[in-house]
């Protein structure tokens, strides 16, 4: 091939791999073109494999007669045209002599105006895919033929980018009215206004979200499991400049260790036993949209140290490459641990510390906006009924005063989650509120005084085995919350409404060893 064709056909990949729309690309398709031959239009058919021809990308310039009888030229009129060469060429194809074979490659053919029109077939080995129809001024040489005919793979890649977008385009919209239509059923505009409780317990977290949205600011989202960190992430997402971009959460603990900088990072073909492609983590996917670090406190050392750099200066190294790879990310982090504890034990770098906490967002727990609980309520009674097809089914005061007195160590996730049951149990007809919540919980919170006595004394009666492991769970509960503490005023004794001695005998009975709840919380 000589260095001209060459320089062609690299052009034309060029085009290819830019993986536009072909009326994106016409224009320069035919300037490399019109380096080969004399030719005036270009009108490139896809074959969609069940007989039907589309014409995908047509150019022409204007003071060129037309190829075609009629003017302006239709999609109808350039098909009839294809058509009636496709039966043509069918036949052909029938026969078996190689020159016929080889004047299928290329056909110079029907001569409209004075004009030459050259019919190129796009072959993939399944057969054709696609026809090129160049309307040249004059006829082309057999060396030119030849050029035409090595360029017809990029032009055929073109046309399949092009199919592909528009399938791509098509499945958008679809995506689109199925989201209207959804949200047309729940009664909303756009998910984000489904935060419940923006009006109440999260009034200054809303404040502080709309603050921050606009601005490129990284956030940090501190708040108990099940609290709705997510949520958060997603409404400063939805409130940017962002909010065209993609919105991806990656869970920084689920992250399998020797994995987590590929993950992050994407890797190189061959940096690993098992990388048998390169691939992009999950910075790069985020390219352009926000990236949701969730439970960034797992992160190990190491990859502690790589977020803070991509934090410091957008750049990441991929896992095999020496390459530094420049990302355009928004980098949300949330944990559910006491971060600046583990500052102090050593176990989170300080300096990623500072740099995640410029914009920290604290989510009250569920107990602490136990206003919100029935408006939460409501709208998961709606959501589960919606779901099931069935009535929803009413919320009562009584009801509203047992959710509020239960204790949600899973926060706003498991109440919706109880509700869902509640509907469930009632068969859509009502709510069964009591069994969701199942008997009495050692999740129940704060009983009163007399319950709590009666609860803890009766360990002294062996005949009850269950009844022993509730209290003790129970017990486990009320010194997790409490850190361990067992006296004074936000001791366990206390919360459970007896003496701290008998408690102490009670533990020392039941082999539960306050001290192992110092450090943990809730999770
Ligand atoms: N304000 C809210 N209004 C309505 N639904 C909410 C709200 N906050 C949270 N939820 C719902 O509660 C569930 C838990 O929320 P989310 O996943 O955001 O919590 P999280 O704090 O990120 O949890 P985790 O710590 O487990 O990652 C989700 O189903 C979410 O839709």
């Amino acid at each position: 091939m000589t260095v001209q064709a060459d320089k062609h056909l690299l052009a034309l990949w060029t085009e290819a791999g830019k993986h536009a729309v072909l009326s994106e690309l016409m224009p320069s398709l035919i300037a490399v073109l019109r380096e080969i031959t004399s030719i005036d239009e270009l009108y490139l058919f896809a074959f969609n494999g069940a007989d039907e021809w589309r014409l995908s990308g047509g150019w022409r310039d204007e003071y060129v007669p037309e190829i075609f009888t009629q003017r302006p030229i239709t999609e109808a009129s350039a098909l009839e045209t294809i058509q009636r060469w496709a039966r043509a060429t069918a036949q052909l194809s029938e026969q078996s002599d190689a020159t016929h074979r080889a004047a299928l490659r290329i056909l110079l053919g029907s001569d409209y105006d004075g004009r030459i029109s050259v019919l190129m077939p796009l072959r993939r080995d399944t057969g054709m895919l696609g026809i090129a129809v160049l309307v040249c001024e004059s006829a082309c040489t057999s060396s030119q033929c030849e050029q035409l005919i090595a360029l017809a793979e990029p032009l055929l890649a073109c046309i399949e980018n092009d199919q592909q977008l528009t399938h791509i385009q098509r499945l958008r919209v679809r995506a689109e009215a199925d989201r209207q239509s959804l949200l047309g059923r729940l009664g909303l505009r756009s998910i984000s206004e489904n935060i419940v409780g923006a009006d109440g317990g999260l009034k200054q977290v809303m404040h502080r979200v709309n603050q921050v949205a606009p601005s490129p600011a990284g956030v940090l989202i501190l708040g108990e499991t099940g609290a709705g960190k997510e949520v958060i992430a997603r409404a400063i997402h939805e409130r940017s400049a962002r909010h065209n971009g993609p919105f991806l959460r990656v869970n920084c603990g689920a992250l399998p260790p020797e994995l987590i900088d590929s993950e992050l990072f994407g890797h190189e073909k061959g940096s690993f036993t098992g990388a048998l492609a390169s691939r992009r983590g999950w910075f790069e996917r985020a390219g352009g949209g926000t990236l949701f670090l969730d439970e960034v406190g797992e992160l190990p050392p190491a990859a502690q140290v790589r977020l803070l750099r991509v934090l410091q200066d957008g750049i990441i190294q991929k896992v095999g490459s020496e390459h530094d790879v420049q990302v355009d990310v928004r980098v949300i982090a949330a944990t559910h641990r006491d971060l600046p504890k583990m500052v102090q034990e050593g176990s989170f770098r300080e300096d990623l510390w500072y740099r995640l906490a410029v914009f920290p967002i604290i989510l009250p727990t569920l107990n602490e906006r136990l206003d919100d609980i029935e408006d939460l309520a409501k709208h998961f009674i709606q959501r589960a009924a919606m779901r099931m097809g069935v009535p929803v089914p009413p919320l009562s005061a009584a009801d509203v005063r047992n959710l509020k007195r239960y204790s949600w160590p899973g926060n706003i996730r498991e109440l919706g989650s109880v509700l869902e049951r509640a509907v469930i149990l009632g068969h859509g007809e009502y709510l069964d509120l009591e069994m969701a919540l199942g008997a009495p919980s050692p999740k129940l919170k704060s009983p009163n005084k007399s319950e709590a006595a009666d609860l803890v004394n009766s360990v002294s009666d062996p005949v009850d085995e269950s009844l022993e492991a509730v209290i003790a769970a129970h017990i486990k509960y009320v010194l997790t919350d409490t850190k361990g503490r067992v006296d004074g005023p936000f001791g366990a004794a206390k919360r459970l409404g007896i003496n701290v001695s008998t408690l102490r005998a009670k533990l020392r009975k039941l082999g539960i060893d306050a001290n192992a709840f110092r450090s943990s919380s809730r999770d």
